[in-house]
């Protein structure tokens, strides 16, 4: 199992390019279930989530192929990839995949669409709470469908095809709304999605559907509506930047100082999050190319923050956010209410000396002077990135072990920072 180890106290200088979006390209890849015809993603970036959702496309018949390397291309730019799913050969996704990765439930809402039967085991992922799947089943009877849970698997039937019909959500979730929109656009009639996330990532998966041909109004709003169509085409659509990553290497810029561009990166897919960021002491400004972020020697104060669904600060830059405050001169307050379990850094970050104690949803994080190096486990992919962004800047040698799950959301994460003076390899073994 690899692991990375970091010697801290390296200011960061130089260019790090942001890639396309984890949590926009799955449920875009996702999206080429709905149509015979080939969907081309630009901008897809290379990640172990989408290695294994290409497998799990694959198991129902979707070819996929990748664009080679073009001259003058950077081992960094993302990839072009094609999906066709001309036929779909198999409507079961197995345990022995979804388990690995929630997003690969999602495939649940075209499959039934399309094929008008789905089997899907229900999913795994970041072990960061419960994390139910009754928003879906919910949502899918709401157009129709008839619904079993046999043998831990999720198995909806809808032998005429899905009636557009009106969902509202209890609570605002990403997952249930991109599967939601998607199950919509093959329904017969039209569809009314209440409570709906406003997530950018949503928006993105609502322009490329539009793009194959779907009818979708309200995107980036909490109420969307889907007009049917009996079938959607293929198209191009270049996935969005990843503003988790850009927030994520903000933080570690804002944690040790230095000046860095974050190139490509739109500073309107985290307003929330970078206005926090200024509060903390940073220098953020936007430029053609992206987001420079600037940190003089003053130190970083502290800012209470907490999670909200879009636009509000995200559920998946606390972790990163908690490794900021431990070096702010005083307390902060982190209150997360998204998952009910994601506070699995905090034990992890103690062992560098952080001082941090939580209280229910609640992390009072009382800021130290110095961290000093040791060795880690990631326990979850944002968590992972969190044990970075404090081992870059702690005195001496961080060792963070369990990698996999770093991979799962950030590629090549110690290529982009070790650009840019960081001290920072992978161990492989
Ligand atoms: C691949 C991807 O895009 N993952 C993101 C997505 O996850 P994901 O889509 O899984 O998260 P949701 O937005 O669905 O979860 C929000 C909340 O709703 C609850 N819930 C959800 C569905 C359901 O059927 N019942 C239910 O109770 C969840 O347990 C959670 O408490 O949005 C999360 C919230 O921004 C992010 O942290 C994840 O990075
Ligand atoms: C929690 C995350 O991913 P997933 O929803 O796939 O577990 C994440 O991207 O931070």
């Amino acid at each position: 199992m690899d692991s990375i180890k970091v010697t801290g106290g390296a200011e960061l200088h130089g260019v790090i390019p942001i890639s396309g979006a984890k949590n926009a390209a799955l449920p875009l890849m996702i999206a080429s279930l709905l149509t015979d015809e080939t969907l081309t993603l630009a901008n897809v970036p290379r990640l172990r989530d989408v290695a294994l959702l290409t497998q799990i496309l694959s198991n129902h018949g979707v070819d996929y192929s990748v664009n080679g390397k073009r001259n003058g291309q950077d081992a960094l730019d993302g990839q072009t990839v094609h999906l066709t799913a001309r036929e779909i050969v198999d409507t079961t996704a197995p345990y022995e995949l979804v388990s690995k990765m929630r997003a690969s439930f999602w495939v649940i809402g075209p499959l039934v669409a399309r094929m008008r039967e789905a089997r899907v085991s229900l999913p795994g992922g970041c072990a960061i709470g419960t994390r139910p799947v009754d928003f879906f089943i919910d949502g899918l009877a709401a157009l129709g469908a008839d619904i079993e849970i046999e043998g831990g698997y999720v198995v909806v039937r809808a032998p005429n095809g899905l009636t557009g019909g009106r969902v509202e959500f209890p609570k605002v979730s990403v997952g249930a709304t991109h599967t939601i929109m998607m199950a919509a656009t093959l329904a017969q009639g039209e569809t009314e999605i209440v409570n709906a996330a406003r997530e950018p990532e949503v928006v993105d998966l609502a322009h490329c559907l539009k793009s194959m041909g779907a009818r979708i109004e309200g995107e980036g709003t909490s109420t969307i509506r889907i007009q049917g169509v009996p079938r959607l085409h293929g198209a191009h659509h270049a996935v969005l930047p990843d503003r988790i990553e850009t927030g994520t290497y903000a933080m570690a810029v804002a944690m040790t100082g230095g000046d860095v561009l974050l190139k490509g990166a739109r500073a309107d897919l985290l307003n929330a999050a970078l206005e926090t960021l200024r509060a903390t002491g940073a220098d953020i400004t936007e430029t053609p190319e992206g987001l420079k972020i600037y940190r003089n020697g003053n130190g970083i104060q502290p800012v209470d923050v907490t999670t909200e669904p879009f636009p509000g600060f995200p559920t998946d830059l606390q972790a990163q956010f908690m490794a900021l405050m431990t070096m702010a001169g005083g307390a902060s307050r982190i209150t997360e209410t998204i998952f009910e379990n994601r506070f699995m850094h905090v034990q992890e970050l103690a062992r560098l000396g952080a001082q941090i104690h939580v209280d229910g949803r609640t992390a009072t994080v009382d800021g130290v002077s110095e961290l000093k190096g040791a060795p880690v486990m990631a326990t979850d992919l944002r968590a992972s990135v969190s044990l970075v962004i404090a081992g870059l800047a702690a005195k001496g040698e961080t060792t963070i072990n369990r990698v996999y799950h770093l991979d799962r959301g950030f590629e090549r994460l110690e290529d982009k920072l070790s650009r840019c003076g960081a001290r920072i390899e992978r161990i492989s073994g």
